[in-house]
């Protein structure tokens, strides 16, 4: 009996190696099936554990899963090579800066994340199930982006405590996934808090994943991920008069690493 449930387990996974070698659509779907199911499966693991831990809502929850997510790449065979991670010993709060290329950016997030980080996201992934439980249990900020109004009055609050709480805040001023290999135009948003909140701008550049990820060509290798954090861009005697200013240096100085990092020539 036993045997036989082995046999048919062993040709199962024949099955899938042979489907994944022919088809690059099965691959892909079964190698991002799997990324989903490693983050809804840990994340239910690891809501008790912060629970537990700090007893709910706080940034100190970050560290646990933080450990978790860090051990995802091993799964996908990607590594990270990090520059600059000093810069981001600024004293107290920070607006930290980077560029969005897919969910794959949650592993990248990890790798980098400061102590004491919480990041803006869209109120929808509040409601994926043990993955929405296990971000605002981290103390994950939530916009509603189908209304400006309320967004920006979130972002307004998180510029006046960020500074009573001393956390870092991690906005991804793009506002949605790209992965294009270029960047698209920054929202202003986390612009505005950093000159509300008179914090610097720590910009972070990940390469381009276009190399070993890509979606419509159903392409999900193994692969390396160059990550550079820049220096901090000070905000101090700005005002908002200051910011498209402020944005367009940011975009410039972060396109031109991008590039950099992913080897494509500048324009
Ligand atoms: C163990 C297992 C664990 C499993 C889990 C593992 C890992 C996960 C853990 C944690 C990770 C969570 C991280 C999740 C990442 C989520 C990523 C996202 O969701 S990205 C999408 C959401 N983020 C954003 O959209 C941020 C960027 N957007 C903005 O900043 C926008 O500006 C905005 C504030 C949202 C508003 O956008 P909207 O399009 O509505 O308007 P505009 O940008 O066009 O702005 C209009 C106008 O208003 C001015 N403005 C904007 N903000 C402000 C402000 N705060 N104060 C004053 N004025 C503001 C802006 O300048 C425009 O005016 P003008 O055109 O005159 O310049
Ligand atoms: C009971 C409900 C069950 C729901 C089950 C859902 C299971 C979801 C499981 C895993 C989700 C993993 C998501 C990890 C977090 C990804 C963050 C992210 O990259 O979000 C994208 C967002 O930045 C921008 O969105 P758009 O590009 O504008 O779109």
């Amino acid at each position: 009996m036993e045997l036989g449930w082995l046999l048919w387990g062993a040709a199962v996974l024949l099955l899938l190696h042979v489907l994944m070698e022919l088809s690059p659509a099965v691959n892909f779907a079964l190698r991002i099936g799997f990324y989903y199911l490693l983050f809804f499966v840990c994340s239910a693991f690891t809501v008790p554990v912060c629970l537990l831990v700090n007893g709910g809502r706080t940034v100190k929850n970050m560290r646990i899963i933080k450990t978790v997510v860090k051990t995802f790449k091993y799964f996908f065979g990607l590594r990270f090579e990090v520059k600059g991670r000093e810069n981001f010993e600024v004293e107290g709060p920070a607006i930290i800066v980077s560029n969005h290329q897919s969910i794959l950016d949650m592993m990248g997030l990890m790798e980098v994340l400061p102590d004491d980080c919480v990041q803006v996201a869209k109120k929808e992934l509040m409601y994926a199930g043990t993955v929405g439980l296990i971000i605002y249990l981290g103390g994950v900020i939530f916009i509603n982006r189908k209304s400006t109004s309320s967004a920006k009055m979130v972002m307004a609050e998180v510029a006046k405590t960020m500074a009573t709480d001393n956390v870092k805040v991690w906005v991804y001023p793009e506002g949605t996934r790209n992965c294009t290999g270029d960047l698209l135009p920054f929202k202003k948003g986390a612009f505005h808090i950093a000159v509300q909140a008179q914090v610097p701008v720590i910009p972070v550049v990940y390469s381009s994943f276009t190399t070993f990820y890509n979606p419509k060509k159903n392409l999900f290798t193994s692969g390396k991920i160059k990550v550079e954090v820049l220096p901090p861009i000070e905000t101090k005697g700005l005002t908002s008069d200051d910011v498209s200013d402020l944005t367009d240096r940011c975009y410039r100085t972060m396109r031109e690493t991008l590039f950099r990092l992913s080897g494509r020539p500048g324009e």
